[in-house]
């Protein structure tokens, strides 16, 4: 079999290769899972429980190992590598105390003048779901596919993003130390090669994806009568109104830009600003933007390499058509190889492409609004529905600007962000479809089963 070579976009160094699977191997692997699925699916949950218990107890055992290995791979600072994985640990136990949980309904015909019907709805699970997880969370949007996957007693394909199979092939081999045999498989390749083959096959019941709206969109169009669960782009904005506290505001907006690089599905990717505040809110992100830590991940640098050289060339890309279409510069611009330095950028109008865009990179816009109303339309004004964050003291304010964005959730006074892993976190318009976190990943990958007695 061939392989993949995968090496560090921070340095190049050599990180190990993964095989590149064929349709042969990906065959006989999700013929073993439908063999072991019946088995499986009929342990009691108590008994998948204690499995997943083991799983969370291996992993943090190997917290600091897999931390290293995915600073190295894609270039996320080791502290937050660290916090991945931990964070990751906790979302496992939390899950098996919700699978354990998670009971049938009872519903009586009498409420609908059917006085002898009562239906007993169970939850079963699907069988071979395939979860396919991006690069920037190589951990913990794998494991949040996963793990509520198995609980249930699904058994798994996973397909991780390329640049971090290294990682997450060790997470596997990991996780089969303790799971059952033949419950949870990792195939590795590009998916540019094996996806559609993947995707389309017979016998995966469920996707559960996370990544581009491009590749999302193909994977539906391609699904047929498969169940999806796709979380995809975002171009979330942070609209600050006159009476905010900047100075939180600021702080939040800069954490929410600039963490990994931007490299965040939840990043904030604009700044709506009402006209009589940004002279003051800009100098305050700009002070903070100065002091980011820019370099070398394994020092815990914020702003580091980008994945590679091509999303590195597009977030440039972006720059220069700003600057070319008079956006002014007022922090950044300034690049080696693939690291890009954070930049904000004001005066962006609606012919430049980073208004629309989203850069997957450090670099923030900066947009005048004239009132509330003008940040609504604005914000609404994108193919995306992710998140948005709103800033004021007027609470009343706050909830009406909630209810008016389009999107999946609003923060209030907050960066924009997918945790607590046990919250809700779904995606409107282009960024997804299906919600995740714990509750509903779980309800999402399980079926109702109906039981109707005559009494
Ligand atoms: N809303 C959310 O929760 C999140 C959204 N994202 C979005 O993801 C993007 C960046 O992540 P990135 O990893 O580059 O996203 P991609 O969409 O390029 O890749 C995501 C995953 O899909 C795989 N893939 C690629 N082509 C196919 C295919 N035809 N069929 C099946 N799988 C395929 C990739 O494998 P391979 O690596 O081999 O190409 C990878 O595992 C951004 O747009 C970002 O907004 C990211 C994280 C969270
Ligand atoms: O992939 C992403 O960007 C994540 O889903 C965002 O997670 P975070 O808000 O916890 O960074």
């Amino acid at each position: 079999m061939s392989s993949i070579k995968i090496y560090s976009p921070i340095n190049n160094e050599y990180i190990g290769e993964v095989p590149a699977m064929t349709k042969e191997h990906i065959d006989d692997m999700i013929k073993e899972l439908k063999e072991n699925f019946k088995a499986f699916s009929e342990l009691a949950v108590t008994k998948r429980a204690e499995y997943l218990k083991k799983v969370s107890a291996v992993l943090k055992e190997h917290s600091e190992e897999l931390a290293v290995l995915m600073t190295k791979e894609i270039s996320k600072g080791y502290k937050d590598s660290l916090t991945e994985v931990l964070r990751s640990v906790e979302m496992i136990d939390y899950t098996i105390e919700e699978g354990i949980r998670l009971q049938g309904e009872m519903s009586s015909g009498e409420s609908y003048g059917v006085k002898d019907k009562i239906c007993l709805s169970i939850r079963e699970p699907l069988g071979v779901v395939l979860c396919i997880a991006p690069f920037n969370y190589p951990i913990n949007l794998s494991l949040s596919k996963i793990v509520p996957a198995l609980i249930t007693g699904n058994v798994v394909l996973f397909k991780p993003p390329t640049q971090g199979s290294v990682v997450c092939t060790r997470l596997v081999e990991l996780m089969n130390e303790v799971l059952p045999k033949g419950v949870l498989k990792i195939v590795t390749g590009r998916g540019s090669e094996i996806g559609d083959y993947i995707n389309t096959h017979k016998d995966i019941s469920f996707i559960n994806f996370t990544g581009s709206t491009k590749v999302g969109e193909r994977i539906s169009n391609q699904a047929g009568l498969k169940g999806l669960m796709m979380e995809l782009g975002g171009k979330d904005a942070a609209i600050v109104l006159q009476d905010a506290d900047l100075e939180k505001a600021s702080s939040e907006i800069v954490k929410g830009a600039f963490s990994y690089s931007g490299q965040r599905c939840t990043a904030i990717k604009r700044v709506l600003v009402v006209e009589s505040v940004k002279e003051e809110l800009v100098q305050l992100i700009l002070d903070k933007v100065g002091k980011i830590k820019v370099g070398d991940p394994m020092d815990n640098a914020t702003v580091t390499p980008l994945i590679d050289d091509k999303s590195a060339d597009y977030v440039q890309g972006l720059i220069d058509d700003a600057k070319s279409k008079g956006a002014k510069v007022l922090i950044g611009d300034k690049r080696e190889k693939n690291l890009i330095y954070p930049c904000v950028l004001d005066g962006v109008k609606e012919n430049m492409r980073i208004y629309f865009e989203e850069p997957f990179g450090p670099v923030l816009p900066i947009i005048s609004i004239k009132d509330v109303e003008e940040g609504i339309e604005i914000a609404n004004k994108s193919e995306y529905g992710l998140q948005s964050s709103v800033f004021t003291k007027d609470m009343k304010k706050a909830f009406y600007v909630a209810r008016k964005l389009e999107v999946g959730s609003v923060h209030i006074n907050n960066k924009t962000q997918r945790g607590p892993d046990n919250f809700p976190f779904l995606g409107v318009k282009n960024s997804g479809l299906g919600v995740q976190g714990i509750k509903y990943s779980i309800e999402s990958m399980t079926r109702l089963k109906n039981i109707i007695f005559d009494i």
